[in-house]
Parts: C-alpha cells; structure tokens; sequence
C-alpha cells in the first residue's frame, strides 16, 4: 500500500482527500474531460472513465457534480466515475448560458495560479486584475507571470502594484529567464491561465522539455518506475509538479467573486473601512477615504476606475444568478434562523 501511497501524493492526493473516499473506491486525478468519460491518472497508470449513473444524476441536478480537470475521481471495479471528490479549490467563471448565471469549474484542486499576460504588445494591468479576482476567489495562489520578456524591458513595479500580495515575475521560454522560479514542488499543482497566444503552451513544453505528451514517469518511494502517458490539459512534470494548461480564455466573467475581489483591490477595501459612512459608495460622500486618496495621488485613477467596473460586473452577474437558487439559499438560511431561535426560547 505504501507505494500506491506514494504515487497517489505525486499526484496531489492527501489525507483529506483520503478522508472522503468511499470503501470500493479507488482514486483517480482527472486528466482530461470529454462529453460522458474523462480520462484519469491512477496509481496504476491512465485509464479512461465513463461517468456512472449515479455521477449523471448527481449532475443532472447540479451540473457542477460533474468531472472537471484536476479532480480526484473516485472510480469503481467497472472503471466508471462514482462521484467526485471534494474540491479543495476551483477555478469559476460565469458560464454563458442565455438568462441565467451559473458557474463553470475551469480547473480544480489547484495549488497556484499562474495568471500568465505577455509583455507585448503591452501588458494589460486591467486583464491581470480580472484574473487575479478569479485566482484568490478559487483559493489557490496566485502569481502573474509577464511572459515573453525576451522582447521588451518590463515594468514589474507597475504590474506589482495592480497585485497587491500576489508574486509576479518576468518570465522567457525563449531564454528561460525567471522559468527556475515557476517550478512547482513534487505533488504541487497549477493552473496556467491567460488571454490566447499569452505563451501558456510554450510555457509549459519550456516547463516540460522536450518530452512533453510523452510517456513520461511517475517514480515510486520503492523505485520502481511507472509509465504512464499524459497528455493534454493536466501535465506531470519531470521534476514533480502538476500543471493544469488551459485553451486561450476569450471571456472570463467574475462569478460570485466579491471575497476574490475584495483581496485583489485590498489596498483600496482597506481605504473604504475609513469611510465616514460604512455604506459609502465612494462617488461623492463626504469623509470618502477612497476619494480622498485618489485625489492625493495615493490610489491611481486606473486602479480605482478598474475596481469599480470590476464590481458593478459581479454585482450584476449576482443579480442574474438563478433565482430559484437564490430563494432555495435564502430557505435553508431562515430554516437555521429559526431553529436557532427555537433553541434560544427556555
Ligand atoms: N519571443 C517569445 N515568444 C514567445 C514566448 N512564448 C511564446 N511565444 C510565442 O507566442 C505565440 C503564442 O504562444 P502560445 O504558447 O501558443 O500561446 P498560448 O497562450 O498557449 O495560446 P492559446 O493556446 O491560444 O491559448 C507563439 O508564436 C510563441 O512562439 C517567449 O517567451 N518569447
Ligand atoms: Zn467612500
């Protein structure tokens, strides 16, 4: 058991996980998803799974039930998907279906984020914070990676000021510059996220090396050498980490990310605390501490310009998030409401 143990943590897998495993189940990471199987990395090597029926009806009712890439999948005897399991992070942005809001899963159980924006032809400050209120809302770190630095200077003070306690390097998959920095510790996953042609793909062969989509090789505690072929969204990289790839984003809507954004503007959350009026809108109140920095120059117009339409973005994505979940949610809250009421009374 101990080896299995040992391939399973090179994937992520951790006592938590361990945790919520059903007896009969074996875990597998999510790899890759297709309509109906995903395929998935097992102690034993790739496997391709199909959804049960209990998976279908599970996400038949929740369609976030469903298998996304970085899962750990708890599979059957008959190769078949059971349920997933908890998610110790996810990556979610609005999903686009006409009339209703509701949240896709881009990657899960992720570690770090690597947001990924390239110097050229500029860096776009606004995408960066866009993405950052994704990244701290899904849990994981985040860390924005200006690439392609071969081919002008970067401005790093600027893009660190726009990602208030987030890392950010300047990166080169031409030269390698500031790659030693982007390997992850064995067992370690991230997601790379970033607009298309951002250099996320050439970023991880560069990652990869050569043998990318290769077979590549999951060694045990005990030594011995499992094969296993990886490809596509969920990677294992030589040196151990995980890394989740993902196509070009054309939109990324906030979804539910006011915790997200909240962290991604701190500096100006922690402004607007010193508000005269706890309510304040920050347009014309008198007392506003928000107004009054950007009038000193302490608070960059940009900044506070991109906060504000960030925040009336995931207002109304709020206000268009299906109803009738938003009445079951208020239930269930009064239902508690009362019953701790009830327990209160003598
Ligand atoms: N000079 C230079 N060019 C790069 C670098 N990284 C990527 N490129 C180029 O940028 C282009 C886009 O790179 P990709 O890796 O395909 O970008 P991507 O983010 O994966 O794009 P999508 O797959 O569409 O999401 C390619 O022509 C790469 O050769 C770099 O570090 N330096
Ligand atoms: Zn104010």
């Amino acid at each position: 058991m101990a080896s299995v143990h040992c391939n399973l943590s090179a994937l992520g897998w951790d006592d938590d996980f361990a945790a919520s495993l059903k007896p009969g189940h074996v875990p597998a990471r999510v790899t890759r998803v297709d309509r109906g199987t995903c395929d998935v990395l097992t102690a034993d090597g790739e496997l391709r799974a199909a959804h049960s029926a209990a998976l279908k009806r599970a996400a038949a009712a929740d369609p976030v039930a469903l298998p996304c890439v970085g899962d750990w999948a708890a599979i059957d005897g008959d190769v078949q998907v059971q349920e997933v399991l908890p998610r110790k992070s996810s990556i979610v942005r609005a999903g686009v279906t006409p009339g209703v809001s509701h949240g896709q899963v881009l990657a899960a159980n992720v570690d770090i984020v690597y947001i990924a924006e390239p110097a050229v032809p500029r860096v776009d400050l606004g995408r960066i914070e866009r993405f950052l209120a994704l990244a701290w809302e899904s849990g994981a770190r985040p860390v924005v990676l200006i690439t392609k630095a071969d081919l002008t200077s970067v401005d790093l003070a600027e893009v660190e000021a726009a990602a208030p306690g987030a890392t950010v390097r300047a990166v080169s998959s031409l030269t390698g510059e500031g790659l030693e920095e982007v390997r992850l510790e064995a067992g370690r996953t991230a997601v790379l996220l970033g607009k298309s042609g951002a250099g996320k793909s050439t970023l991880v062969n560069a990652l990869a090396g050569a043998d990318r989509m290769a077979t590549q090789e999951i060694r045990a505690a005990d030594g011995r050498g499992r094969h296993t072929t990886v490809h596509r969204e969920l990677l294992l990289l030589p040196d151990g980490g995980l890394i989740i790839d993902t196509p070009g984003l054309r939109s990324i809507g906030l979804y539910d990310a006011e915790e997200g954004l909240s962290q991604a503007f701190s500096e100006i959350e922690e402004l607007a605390a010193r508000c005269r009026f706890h309510d304040c809108a920050h347009e014309a109140e008198p007392g506003c501490a928000v107004l009054a920095a950007a009038e000193e120059g302490e608070l960059s117009e940009r900044r506070l310009a991109s906060w504000r339409k960030l925040q009336r973005e995931a207002l109304w994505m709020a206000s268009r998030t299906d109803a009738r979940l938003r009445a079951e949610k208020t239930r269930e809250w009064k239902i508690i409401h009362k019953s701790m009421r009830g327990r209160s009374r003598p």
